[in-house]
């Protein structure tokens, strides 16, 4: 336990080595995009050699769930005593409060609060023609308390290229203007806020191997602009996809139907670490 604990300490503490070497130039990165979607990349975010044991130690696609529908095409987990432990440790690095303090220095935030249940963030894994389409996450937290403001996404697969597809894209001018395109290189680090208007999507895996990325959830109890509203979480069509636009709107409008009328849903959330 104590070697647990351990562990997770110095995760946090190489983050926080790399994140306060870069903090003047992400801190410029993340200004420049506020106005519109605010983020930041960060390389070599952990020594490879244990960026490289993470990615070792993920599940392969057949222990975790896969979410395939016309919104997404997906594995996720988030029960992470059924994993390694290297992997829920480097999960609830990013939730050490040097940690958080410091990311929210950098993107200039009053509080911000992590996600300790695992209530969207956990592993996410991405094989061949896997896809996410565009969309708005989810505003709030499940008990409608907290307002989600940034996501954080470590990408752990070693050699993906851009042609591998599977890149992060972000549209900050809309759907119908071009998207910023952001490779899932290995050993990055992306962290983007969340908002009313933040889309952002991930074009299809094109190679054999599997996208493997960390990904954690921080929540406020302030959202990133005033003129933030409660939305469930939206999904669109590309603009080659007109048919799944239409479906993807009315999906969207039975969620949110759903959500009005049972106001925290009609069941518990199932994607929650139940310790
Ligand atoms: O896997 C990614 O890069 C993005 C995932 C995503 O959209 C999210 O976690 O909200
Ligand atoms: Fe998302």
């Amino acid at each position: 336990m104590l070697f647990v604990e351990y562990r997770r300490e110095t995760i946090a503490t190489l983050l926080l080595k790399r994140l306060t070497e870069q903090k003047v130039d992400l801190k410029r990165q993340f200004i420049d995009s506020k106005p519109l979607i605010g983020h930041f990349v960060l390389d070599n975010l952990l020594p490879n050699d244990l960026t490289k044991e993470i990615h070792e130690k993920f599940p392969s696609t057949k222990e975790v769930i896969q979410k395939k529908n016309i919104r997404e095409s997906k594995y996720i987990a988030y029960q992470m005593n059924a994993y390694d432990s290297l992997l829920e440790e480097t999960i609830y690095a990013f939730q050490d409060k040097r940690v958080v303090n410091i990311i929210k220095e950098i993107c200039d935030l009053d509080s911000v609060l992590p996600d300790e249940n695992l209530y969207a963030g956990g592993l996410s894994m991405m094989g061949k023609e896997n896809f996410l389409n565009p969309h708005l996450d989810n505003s709030h937290d499940a008990d409608l308390k907290n307002w989600r403001v940034l996501n954080l996404l470590f990408y752990v697969t070693p050699d993906w290229k851009k042609s591998s597809g599977g890149s992060l894209e972000l549209w900050p001018k809309g759907l119908k203007a071009p998207s910023i395109e952001i490779t899932s290189k290995f050993n990055r680090l992306v962290v983007m806020s969340t908002h009313k208007n933040s889309w952002h999507s991930v074009n299809k895996v094109t190679t054999e191997g599997v996208r493997c990325c960390v990904s954690n959830y921080y929540f406020s109890e302030n959202p990133i602009h005033n003129s933030d509203k409660f939305h469930v979480t939206t999904f669109r069509g590309r603009s080659n996809q007109k048919l799944i636009d239409i479906l993807l709107r009315l999906d969207n409008q039975l969620r949110k139907g759903v959500r009005k009328l049972f106001k925290i849903g009609i069941r518990e959330n199932p994607h929650k670490y139940k310790k």
